[in-house]
């Protein structure tokens, strides 16, 4: 069964200085219980298909259908509060989700290890305990569908590793779609591989092809005996320097 489908999907950007096309017809199949990796170089439209595949924002025309509840994205900062608690945060969109907020902000407290400070405003955080915070809260509601842009985990030391484990299990239970500039993240968290070019997704049932045709477009990606942490961690320290959201 199917869990997201694009169907003739166009995607058009529009600013004072012109117009950019990221897409036109767009169509896309990701099956249920099936991880996909999306591979694509700079600019092709990544953040616009996880954006346009979460509902956070909206095709011209064409179709997308989903199958059953969908994370927001990552490390995602925009449902978050800067004044708020990371309790109250986490039972905010808990409920907005039809989820358990207890439930979620017990694991949250557990996993990232936060102490009393699960009750302090998400302001007074270090920039250690925000990564922390953002990565544990992802991936603590169970959603159908997961899905990541660019980082798919995150954190330092002993941390990161638990939370790519915990990507792993909530993999083995749920439907995720993620893209990423490096090959290796596939080959650790995808089941099939895609590649984003030219307005169009291919998918590919054995990750080496995936991996082999976004290699002879892009030229500048990371050889395959980089693990691509450098460009992940670029990201993530990209995503944990934004505020969290409008302060309440
Ligand atoms: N809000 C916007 N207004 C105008 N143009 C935009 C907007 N968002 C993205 N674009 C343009 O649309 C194209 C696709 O952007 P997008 O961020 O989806 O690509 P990406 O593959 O995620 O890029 P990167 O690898 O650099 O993160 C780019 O040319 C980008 O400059």
């Amino acid at each position: 069964m199917m869990a997201v489908q694009l169907s003739d999907v166009a995607k058009t950007y529009r600013a004072s200085h012109g117009s950019k096309r990221v897409f036109e017809h767009l169509d896309a199949v990701f099956q249920q219980g099936v991880s996909v990796g999306i591979l694509g170089a700079r600019s092709v439209g990544k953040s616009t298909l996880i954006k346009l595949i979460g509902g956070s924002t909206l095709p011209d025309h064409g179709k997308i259908r989903r199958n059953g509840s969908i994370s927001p994205p990552v490390a995602n900062t925009q449902a978050y509060h800067a004044s708020l608690t990371g309790r109250e945060n986490l039972h905010f969109v808990a409920r907005v989700n039809g989820f358990d907020g207890d439930a979620a902000a017990q694991f949250v407290t557990r996993f990232a290890e936060m102490g009393e400070a699960i009750d302090q405003p998400l302001s007074s955080y270090t920039r250690e305990r925000r990564s922390r915070f953002l990565f544990a809260a992802s991936y603590a509601l169970p959603f159908d569908i997961f899905i990541a842009d660019e980082a798919l985990y995150g954190g330092a030391g002993e941390f990161r590793e638990r939370c790519a484990e915990l990507v792993q299990q909530r993999r083995s239970h749920a439907t995720l779609l993620f893209t990423t500039r490096s090959p290796q993240m596939l080959r650790r968290f995808a089941d099939v591989g895609a590649v984003l070019h030219d307005g169009r997704l291919q998918m590919f049932e054995r990750i080496g092809d995936a991996i082999r045709l976004f290699r002879a477009l892009d030229t500048s990606a990371a050889p395959e005996s980089d693990d691509g942490r450098d460009e992940e961690q670029d990201e993530e320290e990209r995503l944990v320097d934004e505020p969290f959201g409008p302060l309440a």
